[in-house]
């Protein structure tokens, strides 16, 4: 039994570069869509987010566990965030829907773990 995508959204994943206070695109110098998709392990019970970029090279950009207790914030109705042990996520969504979808996804997550 291997991971189970929960949900699958269109977003640009971007990092917080905190020495320059600015937001970059995480993988590459200019901002492109990534395919967002949060994954289930049910077997160990973890989540984590995983991000692969729409155009050609399918880079992955994002491959963050979700960990308990971890404070997922709503910033924009189109751009959300959260930390991980080294840094600051965002995802700029295409949609204002995306956004909702990833967000019930992402927070049922975190209840889980
Ligand atoms: C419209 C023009 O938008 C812009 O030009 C840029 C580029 C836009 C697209 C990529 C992006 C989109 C939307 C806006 C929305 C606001 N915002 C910011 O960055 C705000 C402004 C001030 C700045 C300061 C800090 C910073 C950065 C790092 C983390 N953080 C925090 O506040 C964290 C948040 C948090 C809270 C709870 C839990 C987790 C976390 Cl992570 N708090 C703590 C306690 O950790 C943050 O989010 N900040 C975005 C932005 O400007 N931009």
């Amino acid at each position: 039994m291997g991971e189970t995508s929960i949900c699958q959204v269109r977003a640009t994943v971007m990092l917080y570069d905190d020495t320059n206070k600015r937001w970059v695109p995480a993988g590459s110098e200019n901002p492109s869509f990534s395919r967002v998709q949060i994954y289930h392990n049910a077997a160990a019970n973890t989540y984590r987010v995983v991000g692969r970029k729409i155009q050609a090279d399918q880079q992955v950009v994002i491959n963050c566990a979700i960990i308990r207790g971890m404070k997922y914030n709503q910033a924009t109705p189109n751009f959300h965030q959260w930390r991980d042990p080294k840094q600051v996520w965002g995802l700029n969504f295409g949609s204002k829907e995306d956004a909702a979808a990833f967000a019930a996804a992402m927070m049922r997550a975190i209840d889980a773990v």
